[in-house]
């Protein structure tokens, strides 16, 4: 890696040449997808597109790996636009579509690519059609989908085979027409079961057909499909600094962790939040839904109201879930993400236990095309807590992942527990610490004052105590009666009116009493002064930055690492073929 000052925009190449950042312009991108860029706030290109755009422009075969929130899904999309501009002008019939096919590993995914692509086409105003189907759909819904035909086709790798066993999908057309395969999120791809989904695949494809493969993390899977289905590629790919993998969680996320008990986890979180010693939006994660349910109870009861995010709930409550925390409708999201455990148990020596937790987990009816982890772009989380450590520490890079996107800044505060030491060391270790610890990525969390948290152990242990099993038990029962009865109204109500948000606050209540007026406010005197000015520093870097902190805050916090530009330059990456 270039060794340079992040503020020069000149910068060097692995070769030592200069070379100049460009914009979309210089790029070479059509002038319809700049205007819509420029709609959408999107000025210059970051270091993914920089390098990427031109290469698959050029029809290579690319691999590119960078880090989370980098951009990576417009450094496919806008080339992928601008070659079906291109064709679209110049000879509107050549090609059977779909023309397109852009693979991802869960339904989430799917509709976040299929959005994005979707207001590309509609700011660009041409006439492209892009469908997208995931799950087990039934032959007339694969029959309409891909009726038109589309250009671009975005899915999951089953429901493609699904659409070509059926014939829906008429393997011919695609050996005729398809000219661009994207695989994205290409670690996870054989992670959620669709290794045999891909190499059937790979026979209809035809071999003139440009592959690329995304993914923010490398693995042996991403090399098993780069064998696949890449033909000498260009592989895109951060530069390791020294031992370190210091690139892989973005530079613009300040990392915190707080120790104590498991059981004072809640207390702890309880004190974050109620002393607003952490920027909104904020997404909590837990590793199973029962203390997601927990949690969101025991906080309940202090007038923080959250929304919870899991496997177990209905495709369409899920959707306008991630719907509503983006629109800023509501500012705790707790979710349970399980593909964390897929990955780790997928060593080849687990893949049997990994086969039969999935059957049980298809008994428990538990959507395993759910992913919350991985890709999603939720917008403006300024902070993410790991409430439970996760297993893996690549589980941990894809978690913090979710703030501090694009040029924005965040943070994350894990809370760690005696029990969970060693996945926190392993953890330090990814990231590139050493084990004397000179080189610090996670900072102890600066806030919180031993007697702030001290002052509020009564009544917090007071509370957890009244959040018991049952409660969790029949919140859980509760909230996913009202999803499945809301899931099918939400379909057929946005289906009429898809500007309607209100539907989409999911934060509701939970709890079967009320919660205690004398909880909602934590009185002056129960606060420790230092904490208490910590708090009001925090709220009022809120205030000078906007409520959702786009332009990135804790600038004062002690042990942070924001990085002005926010993004290194294009020559941070480097590629071989
Ligand atoms: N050039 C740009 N300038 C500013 N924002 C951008 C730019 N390109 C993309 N973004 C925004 O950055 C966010 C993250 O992008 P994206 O989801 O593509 O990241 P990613 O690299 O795919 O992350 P992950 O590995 O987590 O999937 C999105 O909200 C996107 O709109």
């Amino acid at each position: 890696m270039s060794n340079v000052d992040e503020n020069d925009l000149h910068e060097e190449n692995q070769e030592g040449e200069e070379v100049q950042e460009l914009s979309f312009e210089e790029l070479g991108l059509d002038p319809r997808l700049i205007r819509a860029l420029t709609k959408k706030n999107i000025e210059k290109p970051t270091p993914i597109q920089q390098t990427g755009i031109p290469l698959i422009l050029e029809g290579k075969d690319v691999v590119a790996r960078a880090k989370t929130g980098s951009g990576k899904t417009f450094a496919y999309l806008l080339p992928l636009l601008q070659k079906l501009l291109s064709d679209n002008n110049t000879s509107p019939s050549k090609a059977l579509p779909p023309t397109a096919m852009i693979l991802v590993p869960s339904r989430e995914l799917c509709q976040q690519v299929y959005s994005e692509v979707l207001s590309l086409i509609e700011l660009c105003r041409v006439q492209l059609k892009v469908v997208q189907l995931t799950g087990e759909p039934s032959f007339s819904e694969m029959a309409t989908a891909l009726s038109g035909p589309p250009h671009i086709f975005v899915s999951t790798p089953a429901c493609v085979q699904r659409c070509l066993s059926s014939g829906v999908l008429q393997a011919k057309s695609v050996h005729d027409s398809l000219s661009i395969l994207i695989l994205d999120e290409a670690d996870l791809l054989f992670t959620y079961g669709y290794e045999k989904n891909l190499k059937d695949l790979k026979t209809h494809i035809p071999k003139k057909c440009q592959c690329l493969l995304m993914s923010a993390t490398s693995s042996d899977d991403v090399e098993s499909l780069k064998k696949l289905y890449l033909h000498n590629p260009y592989i895109l790919t951060l530069p390791e600094v020294g031992d370190g993998k210091d690139e892989i969680v973005p530079k613009n996320v300040q990392q915190f962790w707080i120790q104590c008990s498991y059981r004072d986890k809640l207390l702890y979180i309880l004190a974050i939040l109620k002393l607003d010693l952490v920027q909104k939006k904020v997404l909590i994660f837990t590793n199973t839904i029962d203390t997601s349910f927990r949690l969101k109870l025991y906080l309940e009861q202090f007038g923080i109201k959250s929304a919870v995010l899991n496997a177990e709930l209905p495709v369409n409550s899920r959707l306008h879930i991630l719907e509503g925390f983006n629109a800023g409708l509501f500012d705790y999201l707790i979710a349970t993400d399980d593909s964390d455990s897929k990955e780790k148990d997928q060593t080849d020596e687990n893949k049997q236990i990994v086969k039969k937790k999935f059957k049980k987990n298809k008994k428990r009816k538990v959507d395993l095309e759910f992913g919350v982890v991985r890709g999603i772009d939720f917008k403006n989380v300024h902070t993410v807590i790991n409430f439970d450590m996760p297993t893996t520490a690549a589980g941990y890079v894809h978690r913090i992942g979710r703030t501090g996107r694009a040029y924005n800044t965040g943070q994350s505060v894990s809370i760690v527990s005696p029990e969970e030491m060693e996945i926190f060391e392993e953890i330090r270790l990814f990231l590139g610490e050493n084990e004397d610890k000179d080189l610090t990525y996670i900072a102890p969390f600066p806030l919180l004052e031993k007697n702030a948290v001290e002052f509020l152990r009564y009544r917090a242990e007071d509370v957890a105590r009244s959040v018991t099993k049952i409660a969790v038990k029949e919140a859980r029962a509760q909230d996913l009666r009202n999803e499945i009865l809301n899931s099918e109204k939400l379909k057929a109500h946005f289906q009429e009116n898809p500007r309607d948000l209100d539907l989409l606050k999911h934060d509701k209540l939970l709890s079967k009493k009320p919660p205690a007026p004398h909880l909602r406010d934590v009185p002056e005197y129960l606060v420790d002064p230092t904490t208490l000015q910590a708090s009001k520093f925090v709220k009022l870097t809120r205030a000078a930055f906007g409520r959702n902190n786009n332009n990135g805050s804790s600038r004062g916090f002690k042990g942070g690492r924001v990085n002005k530009k926010g993004w290194r330059s294009s020559q941070d990456f480097f590629f071989t073929r």
